[in-house]
């Protein structure tokens, strides 16, 4: 084996091997072994955009004593080094054994060369897929050099090599950027999946995930949970003389007043049905749930939303019906669930068939 083939070999597991940012350090430690190889003074590595229309430089290996340019070397337009970039695309390849002797059409590029104090370039694209991305390329600056074919052959497998790791690394980004917008997306469907679309609160589905959740709470920590269910009185009526739209605007209100009532993290407001709201406290007696009931109904007076239909008050009223559960050990989530709902459900009845605006606990 050649000291090229073995040094090409070794360099190739290393870049195999590696991920994400060891993949930067191998890349860096690949074109530095290079370099010292084929007694460069600067090794480096440039990286077109999308349209190929600048280019920069992303990797850079200087012998001891030589300058770097990496910074100066960001951003670099086409127009500003024409020939080279027309060479690139259609050559692969960009081949300077003498700077000086570089074609007048290649007067920009020879002038960015002596910038640099290079002799010979020789510089080989890192194409995959048919594509090209960059090259690498390497620098004589203390003296001039003919590249030979075998040059070329070396720094083309050496190209090949890193044109691969950075489409890999490409993909696996780009994989991981469609993982992660997927991710987004994928929260934003639950998140609206969860919530009613006019008022903002979460609707019966969230109702019913969270009821489970509260349960199992209420069971690990021997606390009580109560139900309470709220329905506008009259609200048909409301809706005829008012309007929809009206209608809707008061439900908005309604939903914003228990929201801003109802703030405790393990208490919970969603919308049930039409005209009707559920709220899931989390409470350590039924008389913590009534004094709820009684300020949220006291809070939905004081909006004095205008309801001259009203067959109990002149202003927007609820009927609300609790039914409280006590701390038991051996609580069952479906059971449970349907004890709260099925009770509350009740006594929101018996309050409209008091009379309405007024308050039943199962
Ligand atoms: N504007 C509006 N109205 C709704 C919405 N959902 C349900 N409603 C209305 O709410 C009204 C409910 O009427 P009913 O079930 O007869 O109850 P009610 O008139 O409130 O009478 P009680 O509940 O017995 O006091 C109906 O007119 C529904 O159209 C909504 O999203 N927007």
């Amino acid at each position: 084996m050649s000291a090229f083939d073995q040094l090409l070999s070794r360099l190739s597991t290393r870049l195999i091997n590696s991920q994400g940012s060891e993949t930067s350090e191998c890349v860096s430690e690949v074109i530095a072994a290079y370099g010292e190889y084929c007694h460069a003074d600067r090794c480096y590595i440039f990286e077109f955009n999308e349209d190929i229309s600048t280019m920069s430089n992303t990797f850079e290996w200087v012998r001891e004593g030589f300058s770097r340019h990496i910074d100066d070397l960001q951003n670099i337009q086409e127009q500003d080094l024409p020939y080279f970039f027309k060479t690139m695309q259609i050559d692969f390849r960009f081949v300077c054994p003498d700077v000086s002797q570089l074609p007048d059409d290649a007067s920009a590029e020879r002038e960015e060369f002596e910038r640099e104090h290079i002799k010979s370039v020789l510089c080989i694209g890192l194409v995959a897929k048919g594509r090209i991305l960059g090259f690498v390329g390497c620098d004589k600056v203390r003296q001039q050099h003919d590249w030979t074919e075998e040059d070329v052959q070396h720094l083309s497998l050496i190209a090949n090599m890193i044109a691969n790791t950075i489409e890999r690394e490409r993909t696996h980004s780009a994989l991981l950027e469609t993982k992660r917008a997927l991710e987004l997306a994928n929260q934003q469907l639950t998140q609206q999946a969860n919530i009613d679309g006019l008022t903002g609160v979460a609707n019966r589905r969230a109702l019913d995930e969270r009821m489970a959740l509260e349960i199992r709470r209420a069971k690990r920590q021997k606390t009580g949970i109560a139900m309470l269910l709220l329905d506008i009185d009259d609200f048909k009526a409301y809706n005829d003389h008012f309007g929809h739209l009206a209608g809707d605007d008061a439900l908005k209100a309604v939903s914003e007043c228990l929201a801003q009532r109802v703030k405790r993290s393990t208490d919970f407001v969603a919308r049930y049905g039409g005209e009707e709201f559920a709220i899931l406290l989390s409470v350590a007696h039924a008389s913590d749930a009534l004094k709820m009931a009684n300020e949220i109904n006291d809070n939905i007076h004081q909006m004095a939303i205008h309801h001259p239909k009203s067959q109990c008050s002149n202003v927007l009223t609820v009927s609300i019906g609790g039914y409280y559960e006590p701390p038991s050990f051996d609580i069952e989530v479906v059971e449970a669930s349907n004890r709260l709902i099925k009770h509350a459900d009740t006594a929101l009845y018996r309050a409209k068939l008091a009379g309405r605006n007024c308050i039943r606990f199962f």
